[in-house]
Formats: structure tokens, C-alpha cells, sequence
């Protein structure tokens, strides 16, 4: 890279940060868009950018904790782009070994200058200077005296989700989950089985010059690494593969959708779940539904790049009831908004988005949800529940909701999964936690309407 080219790229990232926070924005949407519009960008150059923006991200409350050590002017009062380029530059200080500090410092004076705050340029520097020097002696908050609040900086996550966690779940395993929500995250692939095999699909991403390893639970996931971007491979344009978590194609594995079945996917987009339950079983018919016309255009271009042809996509509020639906379904997908505390490693705005009050009304919402979908089973029908948070309260409660008030029954959904993931400990539910196998956070329940 270029000094020129350095610079321009910090320059990139700092208006995405801006952006993000600012304008209060979802990173990963704000990211891929600018890398879109920047096709002249190598490989190397969107991978510091990316990681720059989501370094910083992810550590804002630890970054903010150690400038504020050395800022007369606390980050809370400083002027956001300022704020941002401090973080930024002091992320590179203590993470990205590769850059120097004294260019971490030259280049952050340049930005400043760049973006119209000449006068504050010398404080940009004083302020970075004095940590590059003082690295290796920045103090945390005590972790004996002050468990919530040093957990809280180490690993930049609000208190509040620290005391949640800290309810359910041991210390030292609330410390991994902040680890692993805090690691980068791999892309996983789910081998489009209807089209080419996954050993030949392994074969043709190595061809394309792709990194492959083996999923974890199932023969036809892969993690793949060392590619440019998904549009500059053949194999995803051919509809070979669908980037999904593994841990989200197990709804897929405990839906076990048969012949004939009539599948409602309720909450679909972008599609992962419904895509995956059309290729496991080619002669069920699967309803995929989500809330706006943007939403449903998502499912819309991954059906038609897998060719799909088992799907109908539909634009439907699953808060409304549709009479044409009643007792029809053999299977409900209910995979439903939630908190997302189990994915915050690859949407690491969502610690600083969520809060408590939001994980109530989430409830709720979910809740009014399930009330209106449950009339288009079938009696015996199954509903598939899922989310991406790793909370009790969105998980489990809502399981004992369902059997208490709306007539189901828990069937042990550990029976359609390998082995390793049988654990005893969630009553017949699936709970993964963030650090168990490198995947995401996630929880799944079957159960069977009375
Ligand atoms: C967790 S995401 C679904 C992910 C999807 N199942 C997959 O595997 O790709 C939840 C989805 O619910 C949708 N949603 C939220 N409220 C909704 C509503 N009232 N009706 C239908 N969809 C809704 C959101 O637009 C979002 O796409």
C-alpha cells in the first residue's frame, strides 16, 4: 500500500465509522455498501478497512476507557469525528501490531487536517502520543473489587448485558462469550445439494483459489476464507452455495421437512432457513414470508440463484392472520426477531444498539407472532422456534409460553442433531453459546401443537 493509499483508506474507514455512529446505522450494511461502490480496491485494502471499522467497533468502550485516561476532554464531550479518529488510531496502536506508531500518529494527524480540524490536529497527536508511549501501563477497573464494570471495558460490552449473562451462566463462562462475540468471524457456506455434491463443491472453491475446511456438525457446511468478495466467484453465482451459519442450518436438520409437507416460514429473510428447508426435501412446498417488499426481494435473489423452484415468497405481516392458512401447515419456521446476543461478533453494533427495555417489547412482539402463526397448523403440526440471542427470557420462557398457553408440546429436537451437540442441559432445546464451536449464538426448539 501506497502512504497515499493509507491514508485514503483510513480517511474510508473514518466516514464509515461516522457514519455507523452518527447517523446510528448498522455497520455491516454501511461497510458493504462502501465496499461496493469501491470495486477498485484490492483484496488487501478491504480487508484493512473491514477490520479496522469492526476492530473499532467491537472495542469502543475499552477504547473510549484508555482515551479518556490520557484526554483532558472526556470522548463524551469531544466532537464524534474527532472521537472516531482517536479510536480508529488508538484501535491500531494496541491491536494491529503491523503498523507502526509512529504512522498510527502521522496518519491520524492527516486525517484530522483532512476533515477540516486543522486547530485540533495537536491535540490528535498529543493524546496518541502519550498512549503509544504509555502502552504497556493502561490501567482496567479492578476485576476482584469490580467484576460487572472491568468485564465491561476488557471486552467493550454495556453492563447490562454483562449482568443478563451474568444470571445465566458462570463467570468464566460469560467471559468466554465475550471472547468469541469479540473474535473474527468466518463466512459458512451451506452446499446447495440440489445442484453439485459438497465434495465437488470443495473441489471447485479450491480451483477458484478459495480456503475450505469442513463444518463441524454437517457434511455440506464449509468455512471459506481467501476469496475477494462472494459476486467474484463462479461457484456462488452458479447458486452452488448459500452463505448460513451452521448453527442456523440445524433448523433446517430439526424442521425434517417430508414429502408433501406444506412449510410457512414466517419471518424468512433473507431466506437462509426457507432456501435450506426447499433443497432438503424437493417435493415439499415451502411459504416464505417477511414484512416488506426490500425484505422479500432478498429471499427473491437467493431462490432464483439457487433455482429453486419449491418456494413461493410472499410479502405478509405474521402479525396478521391469514384465513387462507388455517390448519394448512404440517411445518412453521418461527425463526423470529430478537435481541441477536448470539451474533454480536458478526453485527458488533448490536451491544451498543440493544438494550433492556428493547428485549421486553421483543418479547412481546414475538409472543403476538406466535399467537396468529399457530392457527396454520395442522394439528400435530410442528413449530419450529429459533432466534439468535442466547438470553433466557427470548428463549427458554418463551418455550414454557408456548406449552402453558397456546396447547403445544416439546419434542426433543437433539434427536435430528450429531452427537456433540446433545447436551442435557436445555430440556429437548437446542442452546449454543458463541465460544462452544465457532458459531454463532443460537437457540432452537421443536414442538408439536396438541
Ligand atoms: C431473524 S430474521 C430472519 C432470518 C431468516 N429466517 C433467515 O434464516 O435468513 C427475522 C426477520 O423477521 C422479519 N420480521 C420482523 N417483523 C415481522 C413481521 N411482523 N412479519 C414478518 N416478518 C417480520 C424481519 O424483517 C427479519 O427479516
Amino acid at each position: 500500500m501506497t502512504n497515499q493509499s493509507q491514508v485514503n483508506l483510513r480517511l474510508m474507514a473514518l466516514s464509515v465509522l461516522d457514519e455507523i455512529i452518527k447517523d446510528n446505522r448498522f455497520s455491516h450494511k454501511v461497510l458493504n455498501q462502501v465496499l461496493k461502490n469501491h470495486q477498485e480496491l484490492k483484496k488487501q485494502e478491504r480487508a484493512f478497512i473491514t477490520r479496522l471499522v469492526e476492530g473499532t467497533l467491537e472495542n469502543l468502550i475499552y477504547l473510549d476507557y484508555v482515551i479518556n485516561q490520557f484526554s483532558k476532554t472526556k470522548t463524551s464531550k469531544m466532537k464524534t469525528t474527532i472521537c472516531n479518529i482517536l479510536r480508529l488510531s488508538v484501535y491500531q496502536l494496541m491491536f494491529m501490531e503491523s503498523v507502526p506508531d509512529s504512522a498510527v500518529c502521522n496518519e491520524a494527524v492527516k486525517l484530522a487536517k483532512k476533515r477540516g480540524f486543522v486547530k485540533l490536529s495537536g491535540f490528535v497527536n498529543g493524546v496518541l502520543r502519550n498512549i503509544a508511549r504509555s502502552i504497556d501501563n493502561i490501567s482496567l477497573p479492578s476485576e476482584e473489587k469490580n467484576p460487572i464494570e472491568y468485564l465491561s471495558v476488557l471486552y467493550s460490552f454495556p453492563e447490562w448485558i454483562i449482568k443478563i449473562w451474568l444470571e445465566e451462566y458462570e463467570y468464566e463462562v460469560v467471559k468466554e462469550i465475550c471472547i468469541a462475540s469479540n473474535s473474527i468471524p468466518e463466512t459458512t457456506i451451506r452446499c446447495n445439494k440440489t445442484k453439485i455434491s459438497p465434495t465437488e463443491l470443495k473441489e471447485r472453491l479450491v480451483k477458484e483459489g478459495v480456503n475450505v475446511k469442513e463444518g463441524q456438525f454437517l457434511d455440506y457446511g464449509f468455512n471459506i476464507s481467501n476469496y475477494d468478495y462472494l459476486g467474484k466467484l463462479d461457484t456462488f453465482n452458479k447458486g452452488y452455495f448459500q452463505v448460513q451459519d451452521e448453527s442456523s442450518m440445524l433448523v433446517g436438520e430439526v424442521a425434517d421437512p417430508k414429502k408433501g409437507d406444506l412449510v410457512i416460514d414466517v419471518c424468512a429473510a433473507p431466506g437462509g432457513k426457507s432456501t435450506h428447508i426447499a433443497e432438503l426435501c424437493g417435493e415439499c412446498h415451502v411459504v416464505s414470508r417477511d414484512l416488506t417488499y426490500d425484505k422479500t426481494e432478498l429471499i427473491n435473489e437467493n431462490v432464483r440463484r439457487l433455482n429453486l423452484t419449491n418456494i413461493k415468497v410472499e410479502k405478509f405481516d405474521a402479525l396478521e392472520l391469514d384465513e387462507n392458512l388455517i390448519g394448512k401447515a404440517d411445518i412453521i419456521l418461527a425463526d423470529l426477531p430478537c435481541s441477536g446476543l448470539g451474533i454480536i461478533r458478526k453485527k458488533p453494533d448490536i451491544k451498543y444498539n440493544a438494550n433492556e427495555n428493547q428485549i421486553t417489547s421483543l418479547i412481546e412482539l414475538q409472543r403476538n407472532i406466535l399467537k396468529v402463526i399457530q392457527e396454520y397448523l395442522k394439528p400435530g403440526g410442528i413449530l419450529v422456534f429459533s432466534t439468535c440471542t442466547i438470553n433466557k427470557r427470548e428463549n427458554e420462557d418463551n418455550v414454557k409460553w408456548l406449552i402453558e398457553n397456546l396447547n403445544f408440546e416439546i419434542e426433543d429436537a437433539r434427536a435430528f442433531l450429531p452427537e456433540v451437540l446433545r447436551d442435557e442441559r436445555h430440556k429437548g432445546c437446542i442452546q449454543i453459546l458463541p465460544h462452544q464451536f465457532n458459531t454463532d449464538g443460537f437457540f432452537i426448539a421443536r414442538l408439536r401443537k396438541l
